[in-house]
């Protein structure tokens, strides 16, 4: 659905996105992250046609992102990170304008979507609050029954039961077979929605995360009263890393913890403690290090 192929844009002499090489396919949904600066609204932006790129190609269904862009943008819902519309017009107007103008839009689905975001559209977009201006684009984009939805931070300025309300949204949208492309700093909310999380870094991918392999890996810690044992044959595939002090240790495993239970249970320890690795973890690898190092 979504393919991008050493996708690479410079500002001048500014590196901003390094030969980015993705693939979406049709039904998934992906998770964008990276730090501020990372290169993913530039990613996006090449993606709609709105930036030309320095090299490498993109496209979404087998279409050139800067040749055929309006044929593009007929098959996408993009919010962009910054939601920016006329300040003149009353949020009514501008739902109609926009499910008017897009082929998969519809009025109808529009009100209902600002209705279930409970937004005022009765008011002027300029007297909007930040919040509110980000329900009105969210309202727009949710409408839109394209195949493939391009999000760049859509929980920005919401407040927790709008956020709750937008995630699931997404989230059916994803059920319902659409292809879904979310850009967030929230890792909580990619966890939720996504099956896959892509972390980027100075331009470029510098991890790319199956969620449904990492739900399986776990954590577990707890206080030493000996050195541990050495790990039994049968169980070096399942716990992939060990670390120890004199007083405490930390086990990283991949895959069902069942066969390791027992050993798990008679070792010379104690306080120990079983989580789920987590996106946030694995994020912070990645955004503390240096990419050379990642990657190596
Ligand atoms: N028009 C521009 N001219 C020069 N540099 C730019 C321009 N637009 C973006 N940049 C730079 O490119 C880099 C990537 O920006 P981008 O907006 O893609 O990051 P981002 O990952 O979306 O960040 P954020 O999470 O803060 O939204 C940044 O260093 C930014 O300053």
């Amino acid at each position: 659905m979504l393919e991008t192929n050493r996708l690479t844009k410079r500002y001048g002499d500014f590196l901003a996105l390094d030969g980015v090489t993705l693939h979406v396919p049709a039904g998934q949904c992906c998770g964008v992250l990276g730090p501020n600066g990372a290169g993913k609204t530039t990613m996006f932006r090449l993606l709609l046609g709105f930036l030309r790129p320095t090299s490498g190609v993109a496209t979404i269904d087998g279409m050139d992102c800067q040749t055929r862009s309006l044929d593009v943008h007929r098959r996408l819902s993009y919010l962009p990170g910054d939601v920016r519309l006329f300040g003149e017009m009353r949020g009514r107007e501008v739902l109609r304008f926009f499910a008017d103008v897009h082929p998969c839009g519809s009025r109808v689905r529009a009100e209902e979507t600002a209705q279930r975001l409970d937004l005022d559209l009765k008011r002027r977009v300029a007297f909007m609050s930040t919040g509110m201006r980000q329900k009105l684009g969210l309202a727009i984009a949710l409408s839109i029954d394209a195949p493939l939805l391009i999000f760049d931070e859509p929980t920005t300025s919401l407040d927790p039961n709008v956020r709750h309300e937008v995630v699931q949204m997404l989230s059916d949208a994803h059920r319902q077979g659409k292809t879904v492309v979310i850009c967030s700093h929230v890792l909580s909310e990619i966890e939720d929605i996504c099956q896959r999380a892509v972390i980027m870094r100075q331009g470029r991918i510098v991890h790319d995360q199956d969620l449904h392999a990492m739900r399986r890996r776990h954590v577990i810690r707890g206080a030493l009263t000996q050195p541990l044992p050495q790990v039994p044959h049968d169980l070096t595939s399942l716990i992939v890393d060990v670390r120890q002090t004199p007083e405490s240790f930390q086990i990283e495993t991949d895959g069902d913890l069942q066969p390791a239970l027992f050993w798990l249970a008679n070792l010379p320890a104690t306080q120990i403690q079983i989580s789920q690795l987590g996106l946030r973890a694995i994020y912070n690898r990645y955004h503390f290090e240096q990419p050379e190092a990642v990657l190596a």
